[in-house]
């Protein structure tokens, strides 16, 4: 049986590799294209739980939600297509799957973000990440970068740039922005207004075991596998921004 951080590595790049495939084949669009991904990633990733975890349970975007998970040692939170919108638009990398891994006793042990796109899964070691191509038009200079959501970005966003003495840059998915920031391409993601459980369990599991700070724009711990998965804010940031930026997200 393989290693769970293993097999969320391999679940993420399958589900990548068929969204790629169906979005080279499909000759599918916008909306249409993304919801046949949803569907069709989503199967494919609860299909190998069952084969592969079938004691597990498991919380999908696009699964009706099983309340036993609130009963369960282990809950597999996945996500099949986070940044669907990009997804279903030509030109766009900054889409995602997510797939995560939560424990009764001790929270996320485990995660993986794909970014089918890019070819490249990160899964939630402690191994530096190597420099590779990425989302942003160039590296990081001199002024910190906070990535924030293309289409709801929080009204905080400005104010967080301007307490870090750095700039902001819209990106879709949550997935992509937390890998832009574990990559160094970016310095902060901060995000408010709503989200859900499975929007942010892989990207934080991945974020935190490479050392960046991770949590509720008020300070608190992000907690998973509620009853109410509605999970509306974050900060994925590196741990020296922390106190800059929740100077400003605290206080709205
Ligand atoms: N205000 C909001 N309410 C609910 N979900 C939101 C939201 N803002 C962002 N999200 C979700 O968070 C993910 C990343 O958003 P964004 O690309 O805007 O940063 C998307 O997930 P999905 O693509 O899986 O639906 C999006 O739906
Ligand atoms: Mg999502």
């Amino acid at each position: 049986m393989s290693d769970d951080r293993d097999l969320a590595g391999d679940l993420a790049t399958a589900a990548g590799r068929l969204l790629m495939d169906i979005r080279a084949e499909s000759g599918l669009r916008g909306k249409e294209l993304g919801a046949e991904g949803d569907r069709r990633s989503n199967d494919l990733l609860l299909a190998r739980l069952a084969a592969e975890r079938p004691d597990d349970s498991v919380l999908s975007e696009e699964s009706a939600d099983d309340k036993r998970r609130l009963d369960a040692q282990r809950v597999w939170i996945v996500d099949p297509v986070d940044g669907t919108r990009e997804y279903g638009t030509d030109d766009h990398a900054d889409w995602a799957v997510h797939v995560a891994l939560w424990h009764a006793d001790r929270g996320l042990i485990a995660g993986a973000v794909a970014l089918p796109a890019l070819g490249i899964t990160y899964v939630d070691d402690s191994e530096p990440v190597s420099p590779v191509t990425g989302l942003a038009a160039s590296p990081r200079g001199e002024h910190p970068r906070v990535v924030v959501s293309a289409s709801r970005a929080p009204d905080f966003s400005q104010a967080v740039a301007d307490a870090v003495g750095g700039e902001v840059l819209p990106m879709g998915s949550a997935g992509a922005k937390a890998m832009a920031v574990v990559r160094g391409e970016a310095d902060a993601y901060v995000h408010a207004g709503g989200q859900y459980e499975w929007d942010s369990a892989a990207p934080v599991a991945v974020a935190a075991a490479k050392g960046l700070w991770c949590g509720r724009i008020d300070g608190s711990e992000l907690v998973y596998n509620q009853d109410d998965t509605y999970l509306p804010d974050l900060i994925i940031c590196r741990p020296e921004l922390r106190d800059a930026i929740l100077g400003v997200t605290a206080a709205s």
